[in-house]
C-alpha cells in the first residue's frame, strides 16, 4: 500500500490493553474492589476510567461506582489487588512484538506513555525485560513530575516526544498507538498522528483517530512511510 498519511519519524506507544493484555487483570482488581463495597465495575465506569492515571481512575471508579471511599484509600487498598493480578506472566497482545522489534531494527526512535505508576509498571515488565530495553524511554504518568495531568490531556505525549535524543520538529511526524478512547484524545490533542486499536468495550465515536485498526497485526508501515516488513 502507498503512503496515504503525513510521514512518521518517531512512534510512542502506549502499553496497557496495547502491547500487554493487562486489561482482564484490570477488571479483575477493580472488580474485586467495588465488589467490596457492595458495587459493580461497570462498563461506563470502565470507558471513563481507562488510560487514566492512579488518581484519574481512581477518581473515575468511585464516581460512575459510587464508592464510598476516598481517593487515597482507593488508592492504597488496589495496590494489593493490582499485586495478585499482576504477579503471573502477562501476555502481549498480536503484533506487538514484531511492529516493535521491526522498528527497532530499522532505527525509528521509540518510546512508551504510559498512564501506570512505577510499582505497577514494575510488575507488568517484570517478564519482559529484555523487550522493554528496545525503547529508547518510557514515562510513567503516575509518578512522573513533568506529567501534570493525565490523559486525556497531551502531556504524556509532549514530554515523550521531547525526550528522544533528536526530538521531532512538528509533532504531526510523531505516531501514538492507542488502545483508549483518554489515550487517543490525548494524542490528538499532543498534534500527533494516532492509530487507535480499541478493546471490544470501546465506543470509538467518542475520540477521533487518525486510522482504527482491529489489531497491531493489521498495520501497515508504509501508509506512514515507515519501512515496510521484511
Ligand atoms: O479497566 C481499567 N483499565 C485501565 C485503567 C487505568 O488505565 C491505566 C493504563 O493506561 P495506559 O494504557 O494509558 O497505560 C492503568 O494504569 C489504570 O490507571 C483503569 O482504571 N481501569
Ligand atoms: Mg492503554
Amino acid at each position: 500500500m502507498a503512503q496515504q498519511f503525513h510521514p512518521i519519524t518517531h512512534v510512542v506507544f502506549d502499553m496497557d490493553g496495547l502491547l500487554l493484555n493487562t486489561e482482564p487483570r484490570y477488571e479483575k482488581a477493580i472488580g474485586q474492589m467495588c465488589r467490596k463495597y457492595g458495587s459493580e465495575y461497570t462498563l461506563e465506569a470502565k470507558r471513563e476510567a481507562m488510560g487514566r492515571t492512579a488518581v484519574g481512575s481512581a477518581e473515575a471508579v468511585i464516581n460512575k461506582c459510587n464508592l464510598p471511599i476516598t481517593v487515597d484509600q482507593f488508592i492504597d487498598e488496589i495496590e494489593a489487588m493490582y499485586a495478585a493480578v499482576f504477579e503471573e506472566y502477562i501476555e502481549f497482545l498480536p503484533g506487538a512484538e514484531k511492529l516493535v522489534d521491526h522498528l527497532k531494527q530499522s532505527n525509528i526512535p521509540i518510546a512508551i506513555a504510559t498512564s501506570s505508576k512505577n510499582s505497577t509498571f514494575k510488575l507488568k515488565s517484570k517478564h519482559h525485560g529484555k523487550f522493554f530495553e528496545l525503547f529508547h524511554h518510557i514515562v510513567r504518568g503516575s509518578d512522573d513530575p513533568d506529567v501534570k495531568n493525565g490523559k486525556p490531556a497531551p502531556d504524556i505525549f509532549l514530554i515523550a516526544a521531547n525526550r528522544f535524543e533528536s526530538p521531532p520538529k512538528d509533532m504531526k511526524s510523531v505516531l501514538v498507538f492507542e488502545d483508549s478512547a483518554n489515550g487517543v484524545k490525548a494524542g490528538i490533542a499532543a498534534g500527533m498522528q494516532v492509530v487507535w486499536i480499541p478493546a471490544e468495550c470501546t465506543d470509538t465515536s467518542t475520540a477521533n483517530a487518525t486510522l482504527i485498526l482491529p489489531s497491531l497485526e493489521k498495520f501497515d508501515p508504509t501508509l506512514f512511510s515507515l519501512p515496510p516488513y521484511q
